[in-house]
C-alpha cells in the first residue's frame, strides 16, 4: 500500500486511545481516488442536504457502497438508494476498500469491513459542527476518514459536546482512524479557508468509511 518513492513517507500521530492520524497515508493513491470520486459524482451528484432541523448543510455529499448516509427532514439514515436520484449508490471502488481496510489495520483495527463510504465536499466557509458518528449498528468497527484537497482544521473532542477539543490540521492524503474506546468521540471540521489546491481546485474532499449494518 505504501509507495515510499512518491516523496514523503507516511508517519503517524496518536490522538487518543484508539485514534490516530496516519499522515500522507493516502497520498500515493490521491489522484486515483479523485478520479473515482469524479466517476461516482457523475452518477450520483453532490447535494447539499437538509438537516432534521431544517438547515441546508454547507457540506455537499454523495456516497458509494452498499449503504449511503444522508439526512432529510425526517432524520439521519443509511439507505441503499440516493433519494435525490432514486438510484442505488455506486459500488465502493476496490481502491477505496483496500485503502480503508489497510489504514484501519495500520491503526490497530484488523478486520474492518466497510459497507458505506460517505463522500463530503467542502467549499470555502463549509463546516461540520461537532457531532458523534453513531448511526451505525456495529460500533466495534472503526471510522476511517481520508482527506483530499484543501487543508482543514479537524476538531477531535471527548464524549460530551462541550468537552475540550484538540485541533488538528488535516492535509491532502492524511487519514484519521478512530475506534475502540474513541469510537464515539465528538469531532468536526472548522470553516474551510479559501485556497486553490493543485489537484482539487477550491475544494476539500473527505471520504468517511464506516460499517453501517
Ligand atoms: O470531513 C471530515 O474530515 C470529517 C467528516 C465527518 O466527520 C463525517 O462525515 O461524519
Ligand atoms: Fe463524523
Amino acid at each position: 500500500m505504501l509507495d515510499l518513492f512518491s516523496g514523503e513517507a507516511p508517519w503517524s500521530e496518536p490522538l487518543a486511545e484508539g485514534a490516530q492520524v496516519l499522515r500522507r497515508y493516502a497520498l500515493a493513491q490521491a489522484d486515483a481516488l479523485l478520479a473515482e470520486i469524479e466517476n461516482i459524482a457523475a452518477l450520483n451528484p453532490f447535494y447539499h442536504r437538509i438537516t432534521p432541523g431544517g438547515h441546508r448543510m454547507s457540506v455537499a455529499m454523495t456516497n458509494c457502497g452498499d449503504f449511503g448516509w444522508s439526512t432529510n427532514a425526517r432524520g439521519y439514515q443509511y439507505s441503499r438508494e440516493d433519494e435525490e436520484s432514486g438510484s442505488r449508490w455506486p459500488p465502493m471502488p476496490a481502491l477505496f476498500r483496500s485503502l480503508a481496510v489497510a489504514a484501519a489495520k495500520e491503526a490497530g483495527f484488523s478486520g474492518f469491513n466497510p459497507d458505506a463510504c460517505l463522500i463530503n465536499r467542502y467549499e470555502p466557509g463549509a463546516k461540520l459542527t461537532l457531532h458523534q458518528d453513531k448511526d451505525e449498528k456495529d460500533l466495534r468497527q472503526p471510522i476511517v476518514s481520508v482527506s483530499l484537497g484543501l487543508p482543514a482544521i479537524f476538531q477531535f473532542g471527548g464524549f460530551e459536546r462541550d468537552a475540550a477539543t484538540q485541533r488538528i490540521l488535516l492535509e491532502h492524503g492524511d487519514v484519521v482512524v478512530w475506534g475502540g474506546p474513541s469510537r464515539l468521540r465528538y469531532h468536526g471540521i472548522l470553516p474551510l479557508k479559501a485556497g486553490i489546491h493543485p489537484q482539487c481546485g477550491a475544494f476539500r474532499y473527505n471520504l468517511t468509511f464506516r460499517r453501517a449494518f
